[in-house]
């Protein structure tokens, strides 16, 4: 079996707290997604140099549970620069209670705008 690697800059690492169950004791699906868009702004607003917005959320895939006490990392790689758009490719990985094994949980590909003071759309490049 090929050993994979995450793609993109580790961008964040955030501990899975039990605060952040769902009804079968897994880390709900939002907590997640949340981080995710944390991190891929971070990455999005840096390549637009300022403000930016989420505007979509695609190809989102729940791959493996995250647990209580994983370690969470979220990977982001600038996939695609339009005019006032930008496309982030995320993966997040957990290290299993801290320290254990590396898997893939989830993956999906967020959409930015760039916006200015007034929120709305402005070029990426200036
Ligand atoms: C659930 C939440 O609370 S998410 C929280 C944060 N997000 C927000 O609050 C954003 C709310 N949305 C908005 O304010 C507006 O949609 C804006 C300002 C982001 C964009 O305004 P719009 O009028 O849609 O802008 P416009 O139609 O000019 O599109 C801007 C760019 O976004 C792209 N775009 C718009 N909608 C989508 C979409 N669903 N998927 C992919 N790209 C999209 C366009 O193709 C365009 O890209 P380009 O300039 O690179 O060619």
């Amino acid at each position: 079996m090929p050993h994979i690697q995450p793609s993109g800059e580790l961008t964040l690492r955030t501990l899975a707290m039990p605060r952040d169950v769902n009804v079968n004791g897994d880390i709900f699906g939002g907590w997640v997604l949340s981080q995710m868009d944390i991190a891929a702004g971070i990455t999005a607003g840096a390549r637009a140099a300022g403000r930016v917005a989420t505007v979509a959320v695609d190809a989102m895939k729940f791959i493996r549970p995250v647990r209580v006490g994983d370690v969470l990392c979220i990977y982001c790689q600038v996939a695609r620069v339009g005019r006032t758009s930008l496309a982030i490719e995320i993966e997040a990985w957990v290290l299993r209670d801290r320290q254990g094994d590396r898997e893939k949980v989830t993956e999906a590909v967020f959409t930015f705008v760039a916006i200015d003071g007034e929120g709305r759309p402005r070029p990426v490049d200036g």
